[in-house]
């Protein structure tokens, strides 16, 4: 059966990515300088071909690993909808576009940075990372961090202290939010050897480092608001959000798995991770609307 325009898209993990793409706006919109709407659609269009592009390279490598996992088993490759070779054509051409349209319509900086987070994706952490370390999420997960810098630097063109914050704030949250699913879907990645820290490490080391980071991240979500790059909006959001997330996060760090457990704490910690995402950033950028005139 020929791939489909349904197929292609599904290469790029839409569903993931939408929170990708969101605090890629909202680091855009967050920003000092306002960018005028056209050029700021066409940052975010970059960031959402960048991201896709590497997430197809993601699933071109990994087709066999993906094909023993029930949860990925469905995927174009695996799936046979499609071939190795226009999944990494697919990959290399939206990258490329990516970087080259950033490039030229926006800035140099901004399309380095993007070009940076494809190679971290699609190379270091999915070649190179993922199956060699179980610490390759924490490292590997910087590059889902890259997009609200992204988006920061299209509008202002410097890297200043607030995009590095953005960045660590989702750095710091990559490891409970994945380590959640991991614990409930751990016998997926033992299945296709890969490293994963439930699987390495054991399932109280995982529920321990789940709370390290959610703690790290609590007072690392106020730094924003502490140095005075936002308002007392995001900054009380971010105190509730966070707040709230450390609970979520003791409520799996500090249990045991049980016989024939439904893991609900993890399941509600994962959920709750993305919601978190989105509702932080969607408070930096009513912050900053409601309080800068
Ligand atoms: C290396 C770091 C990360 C790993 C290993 C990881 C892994 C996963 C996995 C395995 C899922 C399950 C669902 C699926 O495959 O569709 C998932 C869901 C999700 N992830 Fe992550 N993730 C990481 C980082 C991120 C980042 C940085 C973001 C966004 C900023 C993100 C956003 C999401 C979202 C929105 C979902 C839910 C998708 C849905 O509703 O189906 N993830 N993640
Ligand atoms: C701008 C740009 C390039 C952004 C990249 C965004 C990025 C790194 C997102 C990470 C999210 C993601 C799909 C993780 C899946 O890990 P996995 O691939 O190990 O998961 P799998 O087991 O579902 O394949």
């Amino acid at each position: 059966m020929p791939a489909e325009w349904r197929d292609f898209f599904a290469l790029t993990k839409p569903r993931v990515m939408t929170l990708v793409i969101f605090t890629g706006l909202c680091g855009l919109l967050a920003a000092p300088e306002r960018i005028n709407a056209f050029l700021g659609f066409a940052a975010i269009l970059c960031i959402a071909i960048g991201a896709g592009g590497a997430a197809a390279l993601n699933q071109w490598w990994e087709a066999d690993i993906d094909a023993g996992m029930k949860r990925t088993s469905k995927r174009p490759l695996p799936s046979g909808r499609m071939d190795r070779t226009q999944a990494r054509d697919f990959g290399i051409m939206l990258s490329a576009a990516s970087v080259g349209i950033m490039g030229l319509a926006i800035g140099w900086l901004a399309a380095a940075i993007l070009a940076v987070s494809i190679v971290y994706y699609a190379v270091l952490y999915t070649i190179w990372l993922k199956p060699r370390t179980p610490q390759n999420i924490v490292i590997g997960g910087g590059a889902g961090a890259f997009p609200p810098m992204i988006g920061w630097v299209a509008a202002t063109g410097e890297i200043t202290a607030m995009p590095v914050l953005l960045f660590a704030i989702i750095f710091m949250w990559t490891p409970p939010h994945f380590w959640a699913l991991a614990l409930f879907v751990k016998t997926d990645y033992e299945a296709v050897g890969i490293p994963m820290l439930p699987v390495v490490a054991g399932e109280q080391a995982t529920r321990r480092q789940i709370l390290v980071y959610a703690a790290i991240l609590l007072p690392l979500s106020l730094a924003p608001w502490w140095i005075g790059g936002t308002g007392w909006i995001y900054g009380a959001s971010a105190a509730v959000l966070s707040g709230l997330f450390l609970l979520l996060s003791a409520q799996v760090g500090l249990r045991r798995t049980q016989e024939g457990d439904a893991m609900r704490p993890e399941k509600r910690l994962f959920g709750f991770s993305i919601l978190y995402l989105f509702a932080l950033f969607a408070m930096l950028v009513v912050d900053r609307f409601a309080l800068t005139p």
